[in-house]
């Protein structure tokens, strides 16, 4: 195909649905120059999701978080991961004191389990060994269970977190991928306002009811409702990056044994996400949100009213076309989906109180 970079935005004032393409030559910086703005939405008080969606070894590892570590690749082929911390910790330097306090979470979706890869009690980094949160209640709640969130100061400690949840993350060798990740893994970012006027420090400290012990609870857990004043004691928003594990056809990546099934659960998650998103572009009364523990994670950002980015990885290769057709079908459908304007919480920067 001829690469083509343009820009397409479509629908009334209150939908940006926006189209942009990368070519080979286009570089990590490039494409994280597109996802910079959703920093400062973040900041702002916008929930954020960012999708990396693809065929296996298509590039979402790559663009997400940046070539593997053991390589000593240069900073220019750092992901979206890296970057977006760099430039949350920036904007947050900017921004007059109090400082909001940034939390972090890394849990992967293995065989529709969810494994928490920041618990403390995971074994030895890369002994395979990970800890499951237990199943939600089967009565219709949401997401019973909350994984380990790490308050963080700085980017660097929050990679150094990222890398070593990294480190536990299910990879396997396939007939197309060497190093492919058998997980969909989730980067959650939680940005906590201070207390603002009049609020006693501290209440921030209080545990909240969902948290769980040992957590660093100050940074974490979600927005409470204002005081009866009005004054809203603790404000905090989501920033989910999300590394999908790929999409693949059996017979061209030669898995059989726990390989097979492996991409059997891949494979049933990622056509649940792509359930969902029909659901929810023909806006159907019924979204069916639980039929994978990965569509449960990503509820709140693919039907709440979060500024949801999907990023297609597709092949330039003839031999991979089917893969890329279903993939530029998951786009179209992702596209298809209007769900009104994004809704701003109370900003996680100091004296910026208003909704939007
Ligand atoms: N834009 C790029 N420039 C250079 N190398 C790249 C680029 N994108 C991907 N690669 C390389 O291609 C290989 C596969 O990429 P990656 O691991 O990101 O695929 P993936 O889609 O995450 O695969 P899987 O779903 O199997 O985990 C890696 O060696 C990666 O470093």
């Amino acid at each position: 195909p001829s690469w083509c970079a343009g820009r397409q935005e479509l629908g009334a004032a209150h939908y940006a649905l926006v189209l942009l393409v990368y070519g080979p030559a286009d570089s990590q910086g490039e494409v994280f120059g597109d996802v910079r703005p959703l920093l400062t939405s973040l900041l702002d008080g916008y929930n954020v999701c960012v999708v990396a969606y693809g065929q296996t070894g298509s590039g979402k590892s790559y663009t997400m978080l940046g070539p593997p570590a053991k390589g000593g690749a240069p900073p220019s082929d750092a992901g979206i991961v890296p970057r977006a911390a760099e430039e949350l910790f920036r904007l947050i330097a900017e921004s007059p004191p109090p400082r909001p306090q940034v939390g972090v979470s890394v849990v992967e979706v293995y065989n529709n389990d969810v494994f928490d890869l920041l618990a403390k009690d995971s074994r030895a980094p890369g002994s395979g060994a990970r800890r499951g949160l237990p199943a939600a209640a089967g009565d219709g709640r949401k997401e019973a269970t909350t994984p380990t969130c790490e308050a963080v100061g700085s980017a660097s400690e929050l990679l150094r977190l990222v890398r070593g949840g990294l480190r536990r993350r299910a990879t396997h060798a396939t007939l197309v991928h060497e190093d492919s990740s058998r997980s969909h893994l989730i980067v959650t970012v939680t940005v906590t306002t201070a207390p603002g006027p009049g609020v006693s420090a501290a209440s921030l400290l209080l545990p909240h009811p969902a948290a769980g012990a040992g957590r660093r609870r100050s940074a974490c857990g979600p927005a409470r409702p204002p005081d009866p004043a009005g004054r809203a004691e603790r404000a905090s928003a989501q920033l989910q990056l999300v590394d999908l594990a790929g999409s693949e056809c059996a017979g061209v990546s030669g898995a059989a044994g726990s390989a097979l099934r492996e991409a059997s659960w891949i494979n049933r998650s990622l056509a649940a996400l792509a359930d969902v998103l029909g659901a929810l572009a023909e806006r159907r009364g019924h979204v069916p949100y639980r039929n994978s523990r990965l569509t449960r994670l990503l509820q709140d950002s693919l039907g709440g009213d979060a500024k949801f980015l999907v990023i297609l990885c597709v092949s330039p290769g003839q031999r991979r076309l089917a893969q890329t057709l279903q993939g530029l079908g998951f786009g179209a459908r992702a596209r298809q989906v209007e769900r009104g304007p994004a809704r701003r919480r109370p900003s996680a920067r100091a004296g910026e109180g208003s909704t939007g």
